[in-house]
């Protein structure tokens, strides 16, 4: 099982603010050090094992196991954390989700561009239209998230989703606290790399970008009139403001009683007003690397060197990194003085230190295969090689993701359930569109893997700094002369277990502002929750169906996959089992042994990652289109490896060879290999 791999580092809790620390203090003593708590887990266990002896003493070894975790579940809901990986076996139908959805179509009929194909285009469109030649605008930037259900918004349009009992959904600080807070224990998981969580960041700004409405005001400043009214007649864009209780942990003794929540922009700020209100994505709904390249001509023109294939760069110290962005907003933002801001074919490449590395990674990792193929190729044009290297890279991350990421995300079984292996056989009648399931929610349930702290670490393995998100978030500064120790540092430390909450540093810490004595109205715990309610999502229950899930028609139906404690929790919060928020189910449900997410979540991952594979008519190894790679090409690209893009692109010089696998320099150091084991091999590409 999964929890024998994994260790709880209670030293590691990332708690350096006074007041956190202050609350790790209050814990639990079994919370607090390695040796109460392993007394504490042996005590309960040893119970657990006597009465699970005299109750089930027919039972099968595994199945006692499974047993016993569950009633250690029962006996001591506080150790909540550890009973949360129990292998559950669902009634998972198996079978990829059918979109119930009936507005699907609508954003095409009446708002869509009119575009003309070249059907024997070898690369793809920069805003990926075209790639489906029966209907050019499916998967393009700057067109609608796909639906798998209809939106739920009280008013049909856009009012947030009430209660089944009509009253409004409770706080989303309010359920972050009671279901999550608690637990913001950093469990280890020993089994994998912390590169997970630069890698699924940076994948979602390849396929996801949705702005908040700021119309104009680069702060949400116009919501300011929101706070001395009564909230039963506030304005509309009053409405997702998320309320703080007044007895909040954190935020009530710096006097702080609403998040300014930002609802996203819709079709109508671009003049196709859609009922119900319609969200369009900005980047390519295809994995491509529109993030590294641009959605749009123009954006990919900026970032070109038109030299020898390959792109802009800034230069410092003989290093290359993204160009600097010199009009950027955030220069001299709220967060303190940026003298860094870069520029890439994402707009968030600054959001975070973490996004920024991989931005400069793979602008470093194009560069180098560009220089390969124009080596090897002197006669080819710039645009040639240019175009060449922008396809290979788009397959790369397709490689990465399909053969290294998913596989370690939803475990093998998913994989195979979801139809994620194989050959692709492309199908023009699947779109390959985001769902706004999927972005607005059970992908952002991996945010619970988002650790409390990055680690520098040096050649020598040492240590140099560990950053906290409140001192990278937008100010990708330190990466500056530091990108190997950040690479390094994310190779070389054990990720954060998949676990039912976000570090604290997350969720109340994200964004330092100085006026506020450390704390901001910012938790993204709480946001992920409100983003959902503000796109319409449909609550647990109904998302459980569609994926072959029994409908819960109590809470305790929920038994099969969401602990008794947590369900005793639920029942404090909302008025229904129908009533509780898609993320929030997401994050409780227990993941299937093997894989990090529980069904639900699993089952719109894997029909996101099956319609990005199956309708994308550029997937890397498609054969028969104007855009197919060789097969001997395809055999060079799947031995291209995330260890093969680090070691190509920084001074890294030995790496495990499936860099999501966490493998201690220390006790494994037989399994880094060598850089030069890595090589890559273009020669499929020579003319
Ligand atoms: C350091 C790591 C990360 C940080 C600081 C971060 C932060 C954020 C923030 C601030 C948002 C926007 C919240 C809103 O206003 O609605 C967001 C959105 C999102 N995040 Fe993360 N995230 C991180 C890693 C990840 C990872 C590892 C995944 C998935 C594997 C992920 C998936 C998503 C998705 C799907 C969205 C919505 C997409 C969009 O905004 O276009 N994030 N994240
Ligand atoms: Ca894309």
């Amino acid at each position: 099982m999964k929890s024998f791999f994994t260790r709880l580092n209670p030293f590691d809790s990332g708690e350096t603010d006074p007041l956190l620390r202050a609350k790790a203090e209050l814990q639990p003593f079994w919370k607090k050090s390695w040796f109460s708590f392993l007394i504490t887990v042996l005590i309960i266990g040893i119970s657990a094992l006597v009465i699970v002896y005299l109750a089930f003493p027919s039972k099968s070894s595994s199945d006692t196991v499974d047993t016993v975790v569950d009633a250690i579940t029962v006996l001591s809901t506080k150790t909540i954390s550890v009973v949360s990986y129990i292998e559950t076996k669902p009634g998972l139908s198996g079978s990829r989700v059918s979109s119930v959805a009936t507005t699907n179509g609508d954003y095409f009929k009446k708002c869509a561009p009119a575009v003309t194909c070249d059907p024997n285009a070898k690369y793809r469109t920069y805003n990926g239209s075209c790639n489906n030649l029966q209907n050019p605008n499916w998967g393009a930037a700057m067109t609608p998230f796909y639906r798998l259900m209809d939106a739920e918004f009280d008013d049909g349009n856009e009012t947030l989703r009430k209660q089944l009992d009509g009253k409004p959904l409770p706080s989303a600080r309010v359920v972050g606290l009671k279901l999550f807070y608690l637990r913001d224990i950093q469990y280890l998981d020993y089994e994998h790399s912390e590169i997970l969580v630069p890698w699924g960041q940076f994948l979602t700004h390849d396929v996801s970008f949705y702005p908040d409405d700021i119309r104009g005001s680069d702060t949400p400043a116009h919501l300011d009139h929101c706070f001395d009214k009564d909230k039963s007649t506030l304005p509309f864009e009053c409405e997702t403001i998320i309320t703080i209780p007044s007895d909040d942990p954190v935020y009530s003794p710096y006097n702080v009683s609403l998040f300014k929540f930002v609802r996203s922009t819709t079709s109508a700020n671009f003049s196709c007003p859609l009922i119900p209100r319609t969200i369009l994505n900005r980047n390519t709904q295809y994995i491509d690397a529109s993030h590294v390249y641009g959605s749009n001509l123009k954006t990919a023109d900026s970032l070109r060197a038109f030299e020898n294939g390959k792109l802009r760069t800034w230069i410092y110290e003989n290093e290359e990194y993204c160009p600097k962005n010199p009009d950027s907003e955030f220069k001299d933002g709220p967060l303190g003085k940026s003298n860094v801001q870069f520029t890439a074919g994402d707009i968030n490449v600054n959001q975070n230190l973490a996004i920024a590395l991989f931005q400069n990674l793979f602008l470093r990792f194009h560069n180098v295969l560009a220089n390969e193929l124009q080596t090897i190729n002197p006669s080819w044009s710039d645009e040639r090689v240019y175009q060449e290297t922008r396809r290979i890279i788009g397959a790369v991350m397709q490689v990465i993701t399909y053969d290294h990421f998913l596989p370690v995300l939803l475990g093998d079984e998913y994989m195979k359930e979801y139809k994620l292996t194989g050959p692709t056989v492309y199908d023009p009648s699947i779109s390959s569109a985001l769902a706004q399931e999927m972005t607005s929610g059970a992908f952002r349930a991996v945010h619970n893997i988002i650790p409390a702290k990055f680690n520098l670490i040096a050649a020598n393995y040492s240590t140099v700094d560990q950053v906290e998100p409140s001192r990278i978030l937008l100010k990708p500064d330190l990466l500056v002369g530091n990108f190997d120790n950040m690479l390094r540092g994310f190779l070389e430390t054990p990720g954060r277990l998949a676990q039912p909450s976000y570090n604290t540093l997350i969720t109340n810490v994200v964004f330092k502002i100085p006026n506020l004595d450390g704390y901001s109205g910012f938790d993204l715990l709480s946001y992920d929750i409100q983003r959902g309610r503000d796109n319409g999502l449909p609550p647990y229950n109904k998302i459980r169906q569609i994926c072959g899930l029994t409908k819960a028609i109590k809470f305790s139906d929920l038994s099969d996959l969401i602990s008794l404690e947590d369900i005793e929790t639920l029942k404090t919060l909302y008025s229904t089992v129908h009533d509780i928020d898609f993320i929030v189910g997401a994050i409780l449900e227990k993941p299937r042994s093997g894989s990090m997410v529980g069904p639900t979540t699993a089952c719109v991952i894997g029909d996101t990652f099956y319609r990005f594979k199956a309708g994308d008519r550029f997937f890397y190894d498609i054969q028969g289109q104007p855009g197919s790679f060789t097969l001997e090409q395809i055999q060079s690209l799947k031995n291209i490896s995330l260890s093969n893009v680090m070691c190509s692109s920084s001074h890294l010089d030995h790496m495990q060879k499936e860099s999501f696998r966490y493998v201690d320099h220390k006790w494994m150091s037989s399994q880094k290999y060598s850089c030069d084991s890595y090589k890559i091999d273009l020669s499929q590409w020579k003319e």
